[in-house]
C-alpha cells in the first residue's frame, strides 16, 4: 500500500470484500501524441463505469508485471502494439467495487492503427478534456497533465 490515504471514489456504498481487501493491481497507459494530444477510451457496457471515460488499460494477470500487462491489454482493447513503457505515477482508489492500485505509465510510440475491440470510444484530447464523465480514479491524472504542461486546469 501506498503511504498516502486512498482516493475514496464512493464513500456511501460499502465496500466488496471487506476492511483489509488486497488492493487489486492495475496497469494503465498514457499515450500521448507529439503535439501533447493523449488517448481517452470509454468503458463498454456491461463493466463498472460503464460509458465513464479513461485511460486505457486493465487488470494484472498472475504473474504479470505492469509493463507487460499494458501491452496485452494495448493490444487486446484498442489494437495497437506499444513501444517502450515509463512508469509514471500510482495511485490507489477506494471503490466500493474493488480498492485499486493504479500503475500509470506514459508511452509515446506504438505501432498499428486504433481498433476498439470491445466496443469502446475514443478521444484524442487536450486539456481542458471535453469527454465526459471521467472516471473518479482517472481525473488526478487530469490535474498531473495539467500541473506538468502549467494549465492551471481543476476538475
Ligand atoms: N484502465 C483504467 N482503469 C482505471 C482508470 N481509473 C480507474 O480508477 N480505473 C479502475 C477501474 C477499474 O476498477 C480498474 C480497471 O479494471 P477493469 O475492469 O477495467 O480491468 P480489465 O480490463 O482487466 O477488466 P476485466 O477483464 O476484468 O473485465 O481500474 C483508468 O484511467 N484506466
Amino acid at each position: 500500500m501506498s503511504p498516502r490515504a486512498p482516493l475514496v471514489a464512493d464513500a456511501h456504498r460499502p465496500r466488496e470484500g471487506g476492511a483489509d481487501r488486497q488492493a487489486v493491481q492495475v496497469a494503465v497507459g498514457v499515450l500521448i501524441r507529439p503535439d501533447g494530444s493523449f488517448l481517452l477510451t470509454s468503458r463498454p457496457p456491461g463493466k463498472v463505469y460503464a460509458g465513464y471515460w479513461e485511460f486505457p488499460g486493465g487488470k494484472l494477470e498472475p504473474g504479470e508485471t505492469v509493463e507487460v500487462a499494458l501491452r496485452r491489454e494495448l493490444r487486446e482493447e484498442i489494437g495497437v502494439e506499444i513501444g517502450p513503457v515509463h512508469p509514471w505515477r500510482v495511485e490507489h482508489v477506494d471503490y466500493p467495487h474493488a480498492l485499486v492500485q493504479l500503475n500509470f505509465c506514459k508511452v509515446h510510440e506504438w505501432s498499428g492503427t486504433l481498433h476498439m475491440h470491445e466496443g469502446q470510444q475514443y478521444a484524442w484530447e487536450q486539456l481542458p478534456v471535453r469527454s465526459a464523465p471521467v472516471l473518479p480514479g482517472t481525473v488526478p491524472v487530469l490535474e498531473w497533465l495539467s500541473a506538468e504542461r502549467g494549465v492551471g486546469w481543476k476538475p
